[in-house]
């Protein structure tokens, strides 16, 4: 692959002014005994990803933003270090590949397969705290921070974690890279997968996708398409930029461009609660070349958008920036297009992109944190309404997922109740669409597409 990048972080002090600037969510460590040490192991470590495969990822996803790809991007809302296991990255990798073969047929057009995974470790949270039964410790800030244990050694913050996400994402990557060029994406048998779900008498309303996409496929099979290039797929790996030491630290000089990449994932994000336009976040992801995104609450004004714009793209290079709005069902028909239309309107061509979960949060009647199934479609429907009448291009989903069986969002046409989750919840953070709900949403949406058409 080419773009190597020399050991070392990056040498440039501009990549180290967000130290000067208002910087939210982030741990209370650097006085920790571990923590310069920490960061200079990572900083020692070799890159996660390659500049070279960032640029491709650029390339694909300035296909998007000019109408011509659909991003889906998915995967835990906090991934975890026990979580890292075989079965469970293969069954979020599988379900990513089944969604993506329904979405092609659907849009017609090539789907760029993005997970949150292989480093989404960081969270940030609404409170500092946590209760329980009287007892107050320190939020659980995600794995790369502290422990979900609610003990008060568990709870602190601790550097050294810093290194095991890093470990724990090359081994996350390292899978994900055996799969996905390794034969086990092999198109015919990723359809193959979806028949599974299909004889599930839940299901019947989506026969008729299923048999039209096994029609394509067998189609493509007579007619002697190149299966064995079928054998492989692109995979990026994505997280919220959040904790910035560990970012700062896996930034490096490409030797190609001289220009410094984030090596940490192909894709970033920044996150609803820390895009401030003065803040860190913005000012470090403005300084390095992945493309990178940006959560849009409800609050968003047009004149936040452009900012954002002006700072994160200056160039307006399709690709470079990506807009993923989570404005809840309840907001996005009203909320979404003035954004959509005043940002369209300044020649700016960013990437459109839903997230149907976070704006869509409630608590169950017996206290978990969960979201509806209809919410998070509603949330979808309004996102191409909006975007159908503006003429403008709905351009990906990014969705909290997982391949398990799991109960933790309600609902769905084989529909998970609040009473299996005591049993069936896992998540340490946000409730995920489980296996059979985001197969599902994938024939929703393929269904959406397919009704807009290809519009050149
Ligand atoms: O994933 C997103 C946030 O980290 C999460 O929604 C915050 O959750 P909290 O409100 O429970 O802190
Ligand atoms: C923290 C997240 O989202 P947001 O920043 O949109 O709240 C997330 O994607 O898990
Ligand atoms: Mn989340």
């Amino acid at each position: 692959m080419s773009g190597r990048s020399p050991a070392g972080p990056a040498a440039d002090p501009a990549l180290d002014i967000w130290r000067t600037l208002p910087i939210a969510q982030q741990p209370t460590w650097s006085e920790h005994p571990h923590y310069a040490k920490s960061v200079s192991e990572l900083g020692s470590r070799p890159p996660l990803v390659f500049a070279g495969e960032v640029d491709v990822l650029r390339e694909r996803l300035a296909e998007a933003a000019q109408g011509r790809a659909f991003l889906l991007q998915g995967g835990d809302c906090a991934e975890t270090f026990d979580g890292a296991t075989a079965d469970k990255i293969s069954a979020r990798v599988k379900t990513i590949l089944q969604m993506a073969v329904v979405l092609t047929y659907g849009a017609s057009m090539p789907v760029i397969k993005m997970g949150r995974m292989a480093g989404q470790f960081a969270k940030p949270r609404s409170s500092n705290d946590e209760t329980r039964d009287g007892v107050t410790l320190p939020a659980f800030r995600g794995d790369i921070v502290n422990g979900y244990e609610f003990t008060p050694e568990s709870r602190a913050h601790d550097p050294r974690r810093m290194v095991e996400a890093y470990n724990t994402s090359s081994a996350t990557l390292n899978l994900i890279r055996a799969f996905t060029q390794g034969g086990f994406a092999d198109l015919r048998s990723v359809h193959s997968w979806n028949a599974g779900f299909m004889a599930n008498p839940a299901h019947t309303a989506y026969e008729q996708l299923a048999g039209e996409i096994d029609r394509a496929v067998r189609f493509m099979d007579a007619c002697g398409a190149d299966f064995e290039a079928l054998k492989r797929t692109e995979f990026f790996a994505s997280h919220e930029a959040l904790l910035l030491d560990y970012e700062r630290a896996l930034t490096r000089t490409d030797s190609r461009t001289e220009l410094p990449y984030d090596t940490s994932g192909h894709f970033l994000w920044i996150g609803e609660r820390t895009r401030q336009l003065d803040g860190a976040h913005v000012d470090f992801l403005s300084r390095v070349r992945n493309p990178i995104g940006v959560k849009l609450g409800p609050t968003t004004s047009p004149e936040d958008a452009l900012a954002l714009i002006d700072k994160l793209d200056p160039n307006r290079e399709p690709g470079r920036l990506t807009f993923i709005t989570r404005m809840g069902a309840k907001n996005i028909r009203e909320k979404l297009p003035n954004l959509v239309e005043k940002v369209t309107a300044s020649g700016a061509q960013v990437l459109w992109v839903t997230d149907p979960m976070h704006g869509n949060t409630v608590t169950s009647e017996n206290g978990y944190k969960t979201r509806k199934f209809d919410d998070v479609m509603d949330e979808v429907r309004g996102f191409f309404e909006v975007h159908d009448s503006l003429g403008t291009y709905p351009g990906g989903l990014h969705v909290e997922m997982t391949g398990d069986d799991v109960a933790e969002c309600l609902g769905g046409a084989d529909p998970i109740r609040q009473e299996q989750f005591d049993d069936l919840y896992e998540s340490v953070c946000d409730p995920r669409l489980n296996h059979k709900q985001s197969l599902e949403m994938a024939f929703l949406v393929s269904g959406a597409l397919a009704k807009r058409g290809v519009r050149g």
